[in-house]
This record gives C-alpha cells, structure tokens and sequence, in this order.
C-alpha cells in the first residue's frame, strides 16, 4: 500500500487537500480528488490541490473539484499555495514575493509574514475577461451584464466573467434563504455555460460592502470562493454597485475578502491557514 503525504489548508474555509509532487510521483488525481474530499470516508475538503516544481515560477499549483474535475484556478487555493510554499522553505525565507503558475496563467502573491509563517497573502489575480466566448459563454452581445436568464423556472439577472474560470453573478435581496442544493446545479449545467460555471448569489450591503454565497462547479455549495469574490466585485462595479479601484469587501460564509478592480487587474487580499498535515493510504 502506497502513502500520501499531504497538508490539510483553508482560505476563509474554502478548504483542500495540498499534496507537494515535489517529492511524491504523479498519481491518478482525479480519483483521488473524488476519494480524498469525501468528509465521511476520505480526509475531507472541497477538492484537492497539488503543488509542483515549475521552470517558469516559483511552483505550480493545480486543482482538482471533489468530482474529479480539474480547474483552471483557485483564489483562496493560491493564497494557500503561497504559504505551502513559503513555510515548507521551498523558496528563501527573505523571498515574501511569490510567482505560481496556473493553468490561467502565472500569479505573484504578496506574503503578509508573522514569527516566520505566513498569515495572509495578496495576489494580483489578473485582468478580468469579460468577452462572451473567452469565458466561455453562449452570449451574442460583445459583454453580459445584468442579462436575464432563465434558470429553473425562474428569470435571474445576470452577469459572466472569467477570472481564469467562468464565474455567473447574479445579485439578489436575500442570500440567505436561497436553496442553493436545489438552484445552484441548474445554474452549474445550464446549457449557455459549454464548461458549467461556478454561480455567486450577491446581496448588495453598501458600495463597498457585498454579501456572497457560492455554489461551485465541481464542488457545490463551498463556504468561500476567491476567484467568485473577485468576479462578484467586478459584476458589481459593472452594474455599478461599486466602483473601479475602490476596496470592496466580500462577506462569505466562511470569512471575508477584500477586492479592488481596475481595468487592468483585480487585486484579492485575504488570510490563509494550516489545520493539519498527514499521510494517507492509497
Ligand atoms: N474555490 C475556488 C475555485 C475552485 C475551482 C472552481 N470550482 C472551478 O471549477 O472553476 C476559488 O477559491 O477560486
């Protein structure tokens, strides 16, 4: 029987499974992301995240939903892959600015270290995409914003962006009484999204201020998602909400994330924690 060695992280309690392949072989991780996330029978999580050597940065991260699937980025994961990599010593301990390479594309973080660990993480998650076809959605204007959208019997408001993965806002009075069992895998396989999309149901507090829940491709109802707080914020600034450049603060479940949008990028600061590591049967 082969070991796993792996880190158990949460960003605001988006939480994974970190697995280093720096010294540990590839294995069959789609299955493992299904059988690991498992909260009975496996570690448990909302899916698993790999960290690995690159030659363009300072790791790779790649991240697998608890179906299996693989996605294309993770905000709170990112965050997270930071701080593996900075507290594991695999880059100099002077070195607080971090580059990790996704399947989006190369990010550099900006580590907030305390005692020698690092607690929280700033990362410059890119321009936002908002053409129809690069998210991808079915969507013959050049940009959807505050469209409306048929879903489950009901006509929903709302707004696509890729933040290196499709997201779908859309904003609403009250998030809290949603059911998002029931709701969120209609908007997940609803036929305009070819790849599915993770959905974020938004109430707006003030014009700094959003409240946010989150059903995931992938994953389902998870308590937080970087990547849909960053697209919550830029839907909000393009319904205008907000405003461009401004600090927002994105109220979810599990905590909070402040975002600012600007045209040419979207910055996410927010915290990232350790709870245990392990070895694991496979
Ligand atoms: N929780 C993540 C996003 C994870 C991937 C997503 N479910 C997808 O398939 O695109 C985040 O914090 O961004």
């Amino acid at each position: 029987m082969k070991k796993l060695r792996f880190t158990k992280m949460h960003g605001i309690s988006n939480d994974y499974v970190y697995i280093s392949t720096f010294d540990q072989p590839e294995e069959d991780w789609e299955q493992l992301a299904i059988r690991l996330s498992d909260r009975r029978t496996g570690i448990g999580g909302d899916g698993i995240i790999l960290v690995c050597p690159s030659d363009v940065a300072d790791a790779k991260m790649r991240i697998f939903n608890a179906d299996g699937s693989e996605g294309k980025m993770c905000g709170n994961g990112i965050r997270c892959v930071g701080k593996f990599v900075y507290d594991k010593g695999l880059v100099p301990a002077e070195k607080t600015t971090i580059t990790i390479d996704t399947l989006s594309g190369i990010k550099t973080l900006e580590l907030t270290v305390k005692d020698g660990k690092v607690q929280s993480a700033r990362v410059d998650m890119e321009a936002a995409i908002l053409r129809p076809a690069d998210i991808p959605v079915r969507y013959d204007g050049d940009r959807m914003i505050d469209a409306p959208l048929e879903v489950d019997g009901r006509i929903w408001n709302v707004t696509a962006v890729s933040m290196g993965n499709p997201h779908c806002v859309t904003f609403v009075d009250d998030v809290d009484s949603l059911d998002l069992e029931k709701i969120g895998p209609h908007f997940e396989n609803h036929p305009i999204f070819p790849e599915r999309v993770n959905t974020e149901f938004v109430k707006v507090i003030d014009d700094h201020t959003l409240q946010m829940r989150v059903w995931e491709r992938g994953s389902g109802e998870t308590w937080a998602c970087g990547t849909g707080a960053c697209a919550t914020a830029v839907a909000a600034c393009l319904n205008g909400y907000c405003k461009k450049g401004d600090d927002i603060t994105v109220h979810l479940r599990g905590g909070d994330l402040v975002i600012r949008y600007t045209d040419d990028t979207v910055i996410m600061t927010g915290p990232a924690s350790t709870v245990f590591e392990g070895t694991v049967e496979i």
